[in-house]
């Protein structure tokens, strides 16, 4: 059976009310991102907790620093026994080579994935940081090194995902954040889709937070999308 598409971004600063809606959820419906907030306020032992429940879970820390220190901590995020972990991918190949060679060390490697440019960020933002590129073109390049290091895939917005898929093959696992159902706050993400349009445009997975953490029934938020996509997988 397919994993499921949707990944739930668990942002939340109480625990109990992250596990209330876990509870109500299950590992077939979708899977768990647990991201800087609740890993810092929670832990290893949260992350473990949400594995030992059947969960496939993305550890989102988006690891950045020299290859030695990024490469034992991917170690260490693994020996949680998580399905996916992260890095940025301007952190460079060398740091994303050591990274996957790292996890080769380990019994049960997560997938690694490589952030390229955040969802959040637009052209306006972008031309800011004085790349040479502009921002598809950079998202493409960074795609590039990612997949030369060995990685299985990036963290990508659904606006670049056609592109990519055409460019990396299908294989390649392309991670989307920046899902926002018609209708719904955009907040501070800038490069969004709808779940369907990102599914069609060659999205793997769709991560998805406040659309659904935020929603007055979190669980039927998550039941609708899911729903909706039943003609499109
Ligand atoms: O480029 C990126 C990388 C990661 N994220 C993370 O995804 C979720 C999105 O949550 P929403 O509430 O649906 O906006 C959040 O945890 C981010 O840290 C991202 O948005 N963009």
């Amino acid at each position: 059976m397919s994993e499921p598409k949707i990944l739930v971004a668990l942002d939340y600063n109480d625990k109990n009310k992250a596990l209330a809606l876990v509870e109500q959820l299950n590992p077939k419906l979708c899977g768990l991102k647990v991201g800087k907030e609740m890993f810092t306020l929670f832990g290893p032992g949260f992350v473990k907790e949400l594995v030992g429940k059947g969960y496939n879970v993305f550890l989102d820390l988006k690891f950045h620093d020299i290859p030695n220190t990024v490469a034992k901590a991917c170690k260490a995020a693994a020996a949680l026994g998580v399905w996916m972990i992260n890095v940025h991918a301007s952190g460079g190949r060398e740091m994303m080579v050591k990274a996957k060679q790292a996890l080769h060390e380990t019994d049960n490697p997560p997938l690694l994935i490589a952030v390229t440019m955040l969802t959040s960020m637009n052209a306006q933002v972008f031309s800011e940081l004085g790349y040479q590129r502009n921002l598809a073109e950079q998202v493409s390049h960074l795609a590039q090194i990612t997949q030369e290091s060995g990685l299985d895939g990036v963290v990508c917005s659904s606006w670049e995902a056609k592109q990519l898929k055409q460019q990396c093959g299908k294989d390649f696992q392309l991670v989307t954040p920046g899902i926002r159902p018609a209708g719904s706050d955009k907040g501070d993400q800038s490069r969004i889709m709808t779940p369907q349009q990102a599914l069609e445009a060659g999205s793997d997975f769709l991560v998805i937070g406040r659309p659904i953490t935020q929603a007055p029934d979190p669980y039927q938020a998550l039941c609708d999308i899911s729903d909706s996509l039943v003609s499109h997988l």
